[in-house]
Parts: C-alpha cells; sequence; structure tokens
C-alpha cells in the first residue's frame, strides 16, 4: 500500500480514519446529488444501484458432491458507496463476486439464495440475453486473473469496440474518448494502448485496460476483483485513487473484492470481512479496522507489519483457512483457530448480531455483550 510520508507514524487506526473518515460522507453526498438527469451514454438509470445479496449458497460439485464455497451469506451495498470484501486465499471473495453477475460457472452452481439489485431485480434469476445486457453495461466488472483475459488476436481498440457494438452503443467514438481518457488517468498513452495487443503491454497495463474496460459502459455497479494485484505499490495508490474518484464523480456503487486490509482502508467506506465461505463481521471500514469486534478481524489486523517500530510485533494468524473440503459443516467456521472458542462454537452456527450498520458473527462476542448488558441492569 502507498503510505504518504506524513502518514507514517500514524497507527494503523488513525491511518484508516484519516484515509476513510471524511470520504464516505462525500461520496454518499455525491452520488445522492446526481439522477436521472445524468448525461452519459447510458440514460436508462438513475444513480447508483443498492444490491442486496440475501442467504446467498454457492457450491462446487466435487468427487465428495457439492460442497459450499459460500454460505448464508446476506450483505448490502448501500447506493453510492465502496464495499470491500476481505479475506485469506479461498475464503469464497471471488466466489462471492461472481454471484452478483450470475457468472458463477459449472462446476458451480448458486444453490440458493438472491442478489437484488435497484433496476435489475433479482439477478440469480436472469438469464440468456438479459444476462448479458446486464453484465457491462448495468455491471461493469474486472475479474481477478484480468491482465491475461484480453483477446491476444485483437487489438485493445478493436475489442474496445467489439464491446461497444455487442452493448448497441450508437457513438462509438464518444466510447473511444472515454476509453482514452480513462487510460490517460491512470497514466498510459491511451492512443498507443489502443493500438497495442496484449503481448505489447506489461501486466500492470493490461489490469489497467481491465479497469478502463469496467468502467468505459458506464455501469453504474462496478465489481472489481483484486483489482491492484499485478501493480506496484505506486502504480496501486494511483488506481486506487482513480477508482474513488471515478467512484465519486458518476455516481457508482462499488464492490472491491481483494486479500489486502490496506486496500480497503485507501478506499472503501464499508468492509466485510469472509471466511471460510462467510461473513463474520461487516460495516463502516472506520469503525471496524478501528476497533475490530470479531476476533477474525483483529488477527488479521494483528497480523499487519506495523510501519514503524518492531517489525516483529506483527503476529500471524497461527493455522490455515478451510478449503472447500474442510469447511465444518456445522458450528462457527473460525473455531479452529479461535482464542475465544467455548464449546457452542462447536455445534451452533454464531448469531449475526447487529450494533447499528455493524454487524457480527461470534458466539464470544455475543455472549460478553450479553454479560456486559446484564452487569449495567
Ligand atoms: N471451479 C471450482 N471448482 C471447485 N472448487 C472451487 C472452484 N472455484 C473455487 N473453488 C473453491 O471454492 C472456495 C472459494 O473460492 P474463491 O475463489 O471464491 O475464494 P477467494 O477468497 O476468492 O480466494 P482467492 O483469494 O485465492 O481468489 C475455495 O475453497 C476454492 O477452492
Amino acid at each position: 500500500m502507498f503510505v504518504p510520508a506524513e502518514k507514517v507514524s500514524m497507527t494503523l487506526g488513525e491511518r484508516l480514519s484519516a484515509a476513510v473518515g471524511v470520504r464516505s460522507d462525500r461520496s454518499v453526498e455525491a452520488a445522492r446529488n446526481r439522477g436521472a438527469a445524468e448525461g452519459t451514454r447510458d440514460a436508462d438509470r438513475s444513480g447508483p444501484p443498492g444490491v442486496r445479496v440475501r442467504d446467498l449458497s454457492v457450491v462446487y460439485r466435487t468427487a465428495a458432491g457439492e460442497l459450499p464455497a459460500v454460505s448464508g451469506i446476506d450483505l448490502d451495498l448501500p447506493p453510492g458507496t465502496i464495499t470491500g470484501v476481505v479475506g485469506e486465499s479461498g475464503s469464497g471473495k471471488s466466489t462471492l463476486a461472481l454471484s452478483l453477475l450470475n457468472a458463477v460457472q459449472p462446476p458451480g452452481r448458486i444453490r440458493s439464495g438472491s442478489v437484488e439489485i435497484d433496476g435489475l431485480g433479482d439477478v440469480t434469476r436472469l438469464r440468456g440475453e438479459d444476462l448479458r445486457r446486464a453484465r457491462g453495461r448495468h455491471i461493469g466488472y474486472v475479474f481477478q486473473a484480468a491482465q491475461n483475459s484480453l483477446n491476444p488476436l485483437k487489438t485493445v481498440g478493436k475489442q474496445l469496440l467489439d464491446l461497444g457494438r455487442s452493448h448497441e452503443i450508437r457513438d462509438l467514438r464518444g466510447l473511444v474518448r472515454d476509453a482514452k481518457d480513462l487510460l490517460g488517468r491512470m497514466g498510459m498513452d491511451g492512443a498507443r494502448v489502443l493500438d497495442s495487443h496484449q503481448h505489447e503491454l506489461s501486466g500492470g497495463m493490461r489490469q489497467r485496460v481491465g479497469i478502463m474496460f469496467a468502467l468505459v459502459l458506464n455501469a453504474h455497479l462496478v465489481v472489481l476483483d483484486e483489482p491492484t494485484t499485478a501493480l506496484d505499490m505506486i502504480t496501486q495508490a494511483t488506481i486506487l485513487r482513480i477508482v474513488r474518484e471515478v467512484h465519486e464523480e458518476r455516481g457508482l456503487t462499488t464492490f472491491i473484492i481483494t486479500h489486502d486490509l490496506g486496500v480497503v482502508a485507501e478506499v472503501a467506506d464499508r468492509l466485510a470481512i469472509m471466511y471460510g465461505g462467510r461473513v463474520v463481521e461487516q460495516g463502516p471500514t472506520t469503525e471496524v479496522l478501528g476497533a475490530p469486534r470479531h476476533p477474525y478481524t483483529q488477527g488479521l489486523i494483528r497480523a499487519i507489519p506495523r510501519l514503524v517500530g518492531d517489525l516483529g510485533e506483527a503476529r500471524a494468524l497461527p493455522g490455515r483457512p478451510p478449503t472447500l473440503g474442510t469447511v465444518p459443516s456445522r458450528g462457527c467456521v473460525f473455531r479452529e483457530r479461535c482464542d475465544l472458542r467455548m464449546d457452542v462454537c462447536e455445534t451452533e452456527e454464531p448469531p449475526t448480531v447487529p450494533y447499528g450498520e455493524w454487524i457480527v458473527a461470534c458466539h464470544a462476542v455475543a455472549a460478553r455483550d450479553a454479560e456486559t448488558r446484564e452487569e449495567k441492569a
């Protein structure tokens, strides 16, 4: 993560507050002020959509039968906000992102639940042409391996025109102009990139081309899966700044998947922490990262090396996250690595307890809060 010099001596919590605190209000306000009158190529929308994921479960077929990669996910993306999803490898982040596009491929399938997107309805029910139109035009996305997803036989510009035609964009010149502008803002020579084939671009450049493709159709819901993995720190900081700027200018609802807490600290208004296919904690980024409640979130934050002082203070989380085959079928998925483990964690799924907009799924946290309430009463 790129850290400005003046912030180096701050604690993580202070940096998070500085990075995120003011923005959430600003972006929500900006989004609110934008409306149906916005003069974009796509005139059939009226501002950023809200998204409501309810009881979503996705399974993959394996030799051992169908196993859940995400289970019982409830998640809201409020209109005009950036939500970051963080978790270790295999926690189900990409599967969740694909579900927002109804793009889970065999051997996977959405087993149950819904993904309601304003203006589109429940996308898990969309099929065929409706689904194709929704992707790209209404939902822009960058998949995890974006740097490898270009067609090697066509220039970027040709692929851009193909994309525009397939979505019936009449103003193709405007599309090219916007693409050049976006590429220019990400530090590249737009005209040259559009004339290039994939092999003429570095991994980082291809990643940025992927982000351009996600934004250029003016979709108002943008899903970015690990948008900055192939990038060096300076470029990563630039890209995150642009994601934030474009998000605010165009009034987007943005969903960013990452394994890097620094990325969400930089850009996200809200944050969801995933573990073993569950969302274990979610809420406003500054609050969750400033004073995490779930023991897994606490462990993730402890594992970040400090910017100053003793690097040895960072404590890696002991143990490994579960795989598809080892996720416990009942009880708490995190219990094997948890210091707060109780008997009930073996058998019962933790309840999701709301604290305003902040939601935590942990037996120990719920029990401690109940005790505190009793003491006070
Ligand atoms: N095509 C597939 N077939 C079988 N299992 C799969 C498939 N895709 C994903 N999985 C499994 O589903 C679980 C969730 O995977 P997913 O890629 O969604 O996690 P992730 O958090 O995005 O991980 P990463 O950060 O490594 O991309 C993992 O256990 C993974 O092995």
